[in-house]
């Protein structure tokens, strides 16, 4: 590798083309699952309980963006007005952040937890890791049943009103279902009414990661 390449590599903290066959630098083979669902379907309550129990790290690329918004980094302000606009952050930051949280983190097996949210997120995460997920886990959940959850989860998050959380609805229809459909496609789809109590989803959610762990998937 020439010392160019080391250099940008060390500031950007990405692979180069030659270190690129679905591992992470550091020769870091990785288990990926996309956790996709509805703003307020339950995605981050789910993916903690799947860490208890099947132990992955879970990375929640909106946890990630919120992070670099208090730290006061040079995107932090257009971060926020993006999200309080309900509008997806431009790819290239929110998957280098994932990327660094990955490198970071001592485990081989990640939830990505409203990641993938579009097609370019799609693009950029696939030509800076080259790791394509193992499945979709998908949260299917009513809008009217989200929007209860949403105005009463009371965490201080300033895009949980109900004109931004139209705006995210509408992202969510226009930008993520399109790219479901297309995992779905692929047989990449793994659905759960998530519209049921918490334990009773989870239920359902044991049952797929039992079964891919049987598979080796
Ligand atoms: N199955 C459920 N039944 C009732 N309430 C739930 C259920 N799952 C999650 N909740 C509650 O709904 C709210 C939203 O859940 P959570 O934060 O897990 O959703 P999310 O999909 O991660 O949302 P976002 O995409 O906005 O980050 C939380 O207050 C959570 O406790
Ligand atoms: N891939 C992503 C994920 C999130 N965002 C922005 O963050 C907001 C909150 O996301 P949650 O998953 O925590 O609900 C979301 O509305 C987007 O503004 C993003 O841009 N790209």
């Amino acid at each position: 590798m020439g010392n160019c390449c080391a250099l940008l590599k060390s500031i950007m903290g990405f692979a180069t083309e030659e270190e690129h066959d679905g591992r992470l630098p550091k020769q870091k083979k990785v288990k990926v699952v996309f956790v996709l669902g509805g703003p307020g379907s339950g995605k981050g309550t789910l993916c903690a309980k799947i860490v208890e129990q099947f132990g992955y790290s879970h990375l929640s690329s909106g946890d990630l963006l919120r992070k670099e918004i208090k730290a006061g980094s040079e995107h932090g302000t257009m971060i926020q007005n993006m999200m309080n606009e309900g509008k997806l952050v431009p790819s290239d930051i929110t998957v280098r952040l994932i990327q660094k949280a990955m490198q970071e983190t001592d485990n081989d097996k990640f939830l990505l937890d409203g990641f993938p949210r579009d097609e370019e997120n799609v693009r950029t995460f696939e030509k800076l890791t080259k790791i394509e997920p193992d499945f979709i886990l998908f949260l299917d959940c009513p809008e009217e049943e989200m929007t209860k959850r949403l105005l009463s989860r009371n965490q201080g998050r300033e895009d949980d009103n109900i004109e931004t959380i139209k705006k995210r609805f509408r992202v969510f229809q226009e930008s993520t279902l399109p790219l479901v459909n297309y995992y779905a496609s692929k047989g990449k789809v793994r659905k759960v009414d998530a519209a049921r109590p918490v334990e009773d989803v989870f239920e359902s959610v044991k049952t797929i990661f039992s079964s891919a762990n049987e598979q080796g998937a």
